[in-house]
């Protein structure tokens, strides 16, 4: 059966690839008909032949039997809340404190990007494979939710590439704005629990007890920082860098985020993402600066639980539409 082998290995390359282009850039090169058919293919010789079967087959990402409660994770870094700039004041008070910190003519890079309004999870990669996800929780511990992440789809079960050992990844998940309008119309047609918004959606779609339940629920993952790290991996000094390393890894990472050499940089970033605020296509609460140098992000340290080195700044709250 090494022709079977063959075309499974051909098939997972195939979805796995389909999986990427739809979340990529939202334009799958098959349609959706064509994917379900090569999925149930490659299902049925998964069947027929399980010891050719891949523990990272898109086939696992359906979900399996419901547990009967979440096992409890202690985050060994803790997983960061961020302190909020509601205006520019606050804002330009961070701005003061960070560069208070430099020497005269050194400039600050900062490392920008949308605040996702979403569930923030980590994901652990162990040899390239993801073998835990966790919910944030208090930032302490959090809940093991690994087969609800795995369901993901736009969560890679292996990475590529030179990956360390053991990589922590965290980020945001969030349910896009269309597919919330789309479940939460059917949720209403069937006379089931309706949303009040992607947020709760998406945290609530995590916390399934029957991931096959998860596995349902158009969820996207966007990583924004790294956690635990193997202590041997070269990585480079700019946190933005380092996204573009997730990147190449095969970790989705949000396309907004960029780095500005000023302030005045910053409210540009600022102003640029809350005039296009309704054109994307998942909510967001603000915007987040950090200082990208990560040698000056550990000079800065951190205050109480939240980074000195990093602020949210958020937009004015939207006026909710009266549905
Ligand atoms: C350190 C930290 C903590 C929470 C975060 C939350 C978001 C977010 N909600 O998009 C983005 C970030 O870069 C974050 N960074």
């Amino acid at each position: 059966n090494q022709s079977v082998h063959q075309r499974m290995q051909e098939l997972e390359e195939l979805l796995n690839r389909y999986n990427k282009e739809y979340y990529e850039n939202d334009e799958p090169t098959v349609p959706d008909a064509e994917y379900d058919r090569l999925f149930r293919e490659l299902r049925t010789l998964e069947t027929e032949y399980p010891d050719l079967k891949n523990a990272q087959s898109p086939t696992m990402k359906v979900g399996g039997k419901p547990l009967g409660q979440f096992k409890n994770v202690q985050h060994e870094v803790p997983m960061l809340s961020l302190d909020n700039a509601f205006s520019v004041d606050e804002f330009e008070a961070f701005s003061k404190r960070v560069e208070q910190r430099l020497d005269t003519n050194q400039t600050v890079t900062f490392c920008c990007e949308p605040k996702l309004d979403g569930a923030a999870v980590s994901l652990l990669y162990e040899n390239g494979l993801l073998v835990r996800g966790a919910t944030r929780g208090d930032g302490q511990s959090g809940e093991d939710i690994t087969e609800n992440v795995k369901t993901i789809r736009n969560v890679p079960l292996k990475l590529s590439g030179n990956v360390p050992e053991r990589l922590e990844v965290r980020g945001e998940v969030v349910m896009p704005l269309g597919a919330f309008e789309r479940f939460n119309e059917n949720a209403r047609q069937r006379e089931e629990k309706v949303f009040a918004n992607p947020r709760n959606a998406a945290a609530g779609s995590l916390r399934q007890l029957d991931s096959r339940i998860t596995a349902k629920r158009p969820l996207h993952f966007y990583a924004y920082s790294l956690g635990l790290i193997s202590e041997t991996t070269e990585l480079p000094d700019s946190h933005y860098q380092r996204l573009q390393q997730l990147k190449d890894w095969g970790l989705p990472v949000n396309i907004e985020i960029k780095t500005v050499d000023s302030i005045k940089g910053c409210d540009d970033y600022y102003e640029a993402i809350l005039d296009r605020r309704d054109a994307l296509n998942y909510d967001i609460d603000g915007v987040v600066f950090k200082v990208d140098s990560i040698r000056l992000q550990q000079d800065l340290g951190f205050v109480a639980r939240a980074p000195r080195w990093a602020i949210a700044r958020k937009f004015p709250a939207q006026e909710q539409l009266t549905t």
